[in-house]
């Protein structure tokens, strides 16, 4: 019998762990090939025609309950097809649940439900979990199984929840079929033990099975391929195309006194008519700040999801360009293609290229959600992804004092001599930090604070629990808006004076200012969402953050990671979205995905919160892969991001529709840089505000403009099973409060 390259079918009902899982049978299984196929993406009849073809199935986890045919699909079927098409299955948590209820068993919810908690899970040793010592667990799940007595189903392992649930079935097997299944998930980076090890036994007692009954797999066909398609990891990634070339000119300056702000300043930062950006790394462990000298000429892009065009402007001129039958994403790439540079300095981290905004309704296209139209919106959508091609720059880099002049325009040497000379004059000791003066007072009286209503919240909160308890979602990450009105002293209110402020009153690694019509967007984001080095090594990071806790007088480090790293509640919270951005990474880059940190508790200007760190790659080895779109592939595959939905990921946004008033916008979206270079830099957009510049003023009553403007901060946090709404409405206050703080405002 030949089980050199075996074929598994890997049935996903649309959850947020299916690629860890894969990862872990191809870990386990040696030289397999998986097929990942959604669990209403075939009929039975097709199914059972192509079973015979894969050496096994695994059915995964997911949302919902086995006795919803919509959350379910073909999967009880399965479970029944003919002994000629009969193949090993193994089941994860629902793939349990529903092998375990098609033969008589009953399904229950947890009296305490487990998400993201890892339990002992004790077994009797043999088969699935034949050599395999004491076993610790990542459960997620709201249902259970309770078996018959003497029935089909034999349980082969537990898990003790004494008080709260009694004796939980966390393993079975069919008596007879060889169907074996877990409710835990052995793919979370948190079990132990009971991960590859169980899948390599199952995989043993597949070949066992195979030779008992005397049979083999059949011979893969291209009818096949074209029902369930190519094997994940996929290559190439993108196809390759041509790639145009452009030129980086570089000069560097010592400059040891001139700070970030001076610089924005020199080059026009207060001229609220014109565009500005800057990434600033206004906090460690923050290193380089990125300036774009734009101004009107500078080319830009907006798109709005569904609009079907992607709009380019440059000066007073725009124009439209279809999508045609393409994405987005694969216009951005052609784009940034036919732009390539090779030759800036390697260790600058940004030489040129697209900065802006991707609003959180974007990453809802990825997930094939539509947006919802919300009543009461008077004016159109504003754009969903704002960005500015930037062809000259200045990067800072804090750490040595060095700033880099940087153009990617021919001939340009003019504009970077006089730069230069500026800055250098700029520079000088008696110069220097000319530009910090007081606070200049912003509006003419108090702001006016629309905070959500708390009762709302709270009741939102517990119908968040109702859906987690149902097991529809095992993390959902509920926000809300919050509207600021002020009549300011200048109009329009200067957004960059804000800016300063929110830097001081909160400074932040991935700290961000973008003035690009019609928005403009400050913020002061702790939260790395996704980076990505240059080809061809092309590395990804990505920083989640879950867990939060206020600072205040006498709360020190110790007490933060007792209340954080040492809390049952937080870590479960953190856990999950580690989890689904494993599963977010491994499905672009493949196999080469590690959690670099977990947990570790980091200290920023007003809160403590918890942070982990997930890596991942694709090394170039094989020259069919095009890995220079790498890391935009993982941006356009992973958002929005996942510390900001919950998990599963499809299923948490779809429920967060039902229980927020807005869409989201550019809040919970991701702000930062695709470089001339292949490399990128993301934030989360938290801790931010943003305003938006083209709305229709109101007249008052006494027929005058009236001259207000309103100002959007959003704010929110994960609610588990766990959460206490009275401290989830706190934490969003805190949150709200570091950037609420700088309209010195009183509340409504
Ligand atoms: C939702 C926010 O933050 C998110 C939720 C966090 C949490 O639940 O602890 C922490 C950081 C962000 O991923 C926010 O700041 O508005
Ligand atoms: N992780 C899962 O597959 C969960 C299954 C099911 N939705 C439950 O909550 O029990």
């Amino acid at each position: 019998m030949s089980f050199s390259s075996p074929r598994i079918l890997l049935i996903d009902s649309h959850d947020s762990f299916s690629y860890n899982l894969a990862a872990l049978c191809r870990k386990s299984i040696p030289d397999t090939h998986i097929h990942i196929i959604q669990n209403n993406q075939l009929s039975i009849e097709q199914l059972t025609s192509i079973l015979p073809q894969f050496a096994a199935v695994v059915v995964g986890p997911g949302p919902g309950s086995p006795k919803v045919p919509e959350d379910i699909g073909v999967i009880p079927q399965l479970w029944k097809v003919p002994c000629h098409s009969l193949v090993p299955i193994f089941g994860v948590c629902l793939g349990l649940q529903s092998l375990a209820i098609e033969f008589g068993a009953h399904l229950k919810r947890l009296d305490v439900v487990k998400h993201g908690q890892i339990s002992r899970v004790d077994h009797n040793g043999t088969g699935l979990f034949k050599g395999i010592d004491e076993t610790h667990a990542v459960r997620y799940h709201s249902l259970h199984v309770v078996l018959q007595d003497d029935g089909d189903i034999e349980p082969l392992a537990w898990a003790d929840d004494g008080a709260e649930n009694g004796q939980v079935v966390m393993a079975i097997k069919h008596r007879t079929k060889p169907f074996w299944a877990v409710q835990y998930h052995p793919e979370s980076v948190r079990t132990s033990e009971g991960g590859l090890q169980v899948l390599q036994n199952f995989w043993r007692l597949a070949k066992t099975w195979y030779a008992f009954q005397g049979r083999n797999p059949q011979p893969w066909s291209d009818a096949t391929l074209s029902l369930v398609g190519p094997s994940w990891p996929q290559t190439p990634l993108i196809g390759h195309s041509q790639f145009g070339v452009v030129s980086v000119t570089t000069s560097t300056l010592h400059l040891p006194n001139i700070p970030v702000m001076d610089i924005c300043n020199l080059l026009g930062a207060s001229d609220e008519s014109a565009p500005f950006v800057l990434l600033e790394s206004a906090a460690q462990p923050g290193r380089y700040s990125i300036i774009g000298c734009v101004d009107h000429d500078s080319l830009k892009l907006s798109y709005t999801v569904g609009a079907g065009q992607i709009r380019l402007s440059r000066g007073s001129e725009h124009w439209l360009q279809p999508l045609g039958r393409d994405d987005v994403w694969s216009w951005l790439t052609t784009f940034m293609q036919s732009r390539r540079a090779s030759d800036g300095f390697p260790h600058v981290p940004f030489w040129g290229g697209l900065v802006g905004y991707l609003g959180y309704e974007l990453g809802l296209e990825s997930l094939q959600i539509p947006v919802m139209h919300r009543k009461g919106i008077s004016h159109g959508r504003r754009p969903d992804l704002n960005l500015v091609f930037v062809e000259r720059s200045i990067v800072v880099d804090s750490l040595v004092d060095e700033v880099y002049i940087q153009s990617l325009k021919t001939d340009d040497n003019k504009w970077m001599e006089e730069t230069a000379r500026i800055l250098a004059k700029a520079s000088t000791p008696l110069s220097a930090t000319s530009f910090c003066g007081p606070p200049i007072p912003l509006f003419v009286q108090p702001p006016i604070v629309h905070l959500p209503y708390e009762e709302v919240y709270k009741l939102r909160i517990q119908k968040a629990k109702e859906h987690l308890l149902a097991g529809d979602s095992y993390e959902l990450c509920l926000t809300a808006h919050t509207h600021i009105t002020v009549r300011p002293r200048q109009n329009p209110t200067s957004s960059w004076e804000l800016y300063r402020r929110l830097r001081r009153h909160n400074p932040a690694p991935y700290s961000g200012y973008f003035r690009l019509y019609p928005s403009i967007l400050l913020s002061s984001s702790p939260e790395r969402f996704l980076s990505f080095s240059r080809p061809p090594q092309s590395r990804c990071q990505l920083r989640p953050i879950k867990g939060t806790v206020r600072k205040a007088p006498g709360i020190v480090r110790e007490d933060a990671e007792e209340l954080l790293a040492g809390c049952k509640k937080e870590v479960a919270e953190n856990l999950m979205i580690v989890d689904l951005i494993r599963h977010d990474l491994h499905g672009v880059v493949g196999d080469d995905v590690s959690v670099k940190q977990f947990c570790r508790v980091e200290e920023y200007e007003t809160v403590w919160q918890m942070v982990s760190v997930i890596e991942g790659g694709r090394s170039v080895t094989s020259l069919d892969v095009d890995s220079s779109m790498l890391g935009s592939e993982v941006l356009k595959r992973s958002l929005p991001p996942g510390s900001m939905t919950g998990a599963p990921k499809k299923r948490s946004v779809e429920i967060l529709q039902t229980l927020e008033d807005n869409n989201r916008g550019i809040y919970s979206g991701v702000f930062g840089y695709w470089d001339v270079g292949g490399g990128g830099d993301w934030s989360v957009v938290i801790r931010s505000c943003f305003k938006h510049d083209d709305q229709p003023r109101d007249i008052d009553v006494d027929g005058n403009d009236d001259e207000t403007e309103t100002w959007t901060i959003g704010a929110g946090g994960a609610i588990t099973a766990l959460s206490d709404p009275d401290s989830e409405w706190d934490e969003m206050i805190t949150k709200l409060q570091s950037v609420l703080g700088i309209f010195e405002a009183t509340s409504s």
